[in-house]
């Protein structure tokens, strides 16, 4: 080992989507090769024994890199220290549930983690949340860590990214990694807008590519924003094994950078780029270097796409007012 271990905190580490990243985290896919990582795994106290038995198999892993995992049941202990926190766990929409009560229930898991995350994590944490609603959350979180910089505080769009980067691919028949600077605008919900007219195939315009307005309209944009519900309808559970990877791809890109000639979708509170209200958090396209991003400034934005993006940025309006409301912000 070459450096002292990074802390990385886990919330909902017993869950499916927890079960299928700890383990990438351990063999060093989250920082890279060479940086040991010190796991430290929320829970709720009914799924700690759960998270018990995913530490046994991370134990018989034996990673080289992962130096220790610590399993908590308090907020304020599990960000101690924390370099890199992982929200996963939340409070999933049940049955008769309104979008306000999912609101509120969820506030009452991203309030604490916010005020833990204020008072114990490292100087330099950057925070990603994957529980849905994620950007709201994030915005829960985020009001309360006033002495943690806003910009550490992330919502994960990367997951609708690289779907959406698939579905582009498979159309033109070519690889994914021949596609570049896709960007997914807005929220983490069916109001996301995945737009090609900024993304690039080989080289080329990749909606000049594409040259089809219905498949854009009626396949692309609808397949990508509901996607999670697709998965859910044929594998009877939430993505989670692409949830993971999307995870991973985004730590990995902040803290390691985006490739030269690229970039990528983060929500990331707004500097008012784009016509989006200052604070909301936001997807944007971002570029990563030296362990910070930046939001792609100057793109052209058309009609077509400015409808999108301000639909989904409306219902990201709604919901900070609801949460304004119910006083978690
Ligand atoms: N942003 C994105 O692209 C995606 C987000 N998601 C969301 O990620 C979340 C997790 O998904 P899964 O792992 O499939 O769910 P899951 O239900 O399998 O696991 C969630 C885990 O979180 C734990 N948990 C609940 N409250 C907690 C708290 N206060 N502190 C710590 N742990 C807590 C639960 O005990 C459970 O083990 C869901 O909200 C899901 O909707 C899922 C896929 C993609
Ligand atoms: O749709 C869901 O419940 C899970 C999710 O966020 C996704 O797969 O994008």
């Amino acid at each position: 080992m070459t450096q002292a271990p990074v802390n990385v905190t886990v919330t909902g580490a017993a869950g499916q989507i927890g079960y299928a990243l700890l383990f990438r985290i351990a063999s060093g896919q989250l920082l890279g090769q060479d940086k040991p990582v010190r796991l430290r795994l929320l829970e709720i106290p009914q799924a700690v024994k759960a998270a018990e038995g995913t530490a046994l198999e991370l134990e018989d892993g034996a990673f080289p890199l992962l130096a220790g995992i610590d399993i908590f049941d308090d907020p304020k202990q599990a960000f101690e220290g924390a370099n890199i926190a992982l929200l996963v766990g939340a409070r999933p929409r049940t049955k008769g549930m309104e979008r306000g009560d999912l609101l509120e229930a969820n506030g009452g898991i991203f309030k604490p983690q916010g005020e833990a995350i204020n008072a114990g994590a490292a100087d330099d944490i950057k925070v990603l949340v994957v529980g849905n609603p994620a950007n709201t959350n994030a915005l829960i979180a985020k009001a309360h860590a006033p002495d943690v910089p806003a910009e550490r505080f992330t919502a994960m769009t990367r997951l609708d990214h690289n779907r959406a980067i698939a579905q582009l691919a498979k159309k033109l028949g070519v690889s994914v990694s021949d596609i570049k600077k896709m960007t997914i605008w807005g929220n983490h919900s069916a109001t996301q807008y995945p737009d090609i007219f900024n993304a690039e195939v080989k080289g080329q315009n990749a909606a000049e590519a594409v040259n089809d307005r219905e498949w854009l309209e009626n396949e692309f944009i609808p397949r990508v924003a509901k996607r999670g519900a697709e998965i859910i309808e044929a594998r009877g559970a939430s993505s989670a094994a692409s949830a993971a990877n999307a995870a991973i791809d985004h730590i990995y890109n902040w803290v390691n950078g985006t490739p030269e000639g690229d970039w990528v979708s983060m929500g990331v509170p707004s500097d008012g780029s784009y016509g989006v209200p200052e604070g909301l958090i936001s997807s944007f396209p971002v570029v990563c270097k030296n362990g910070s991003y930046e939001i792609v400034q100057g793109l052209e934005i058309n009609e077509f796409s400015r409808a999108r993006i301000d639909a989904s940025v409306a219902e990201l309006v709604e919901e900070r007012d609801a949460v304004t409301k119910l006083g978690l912000v």
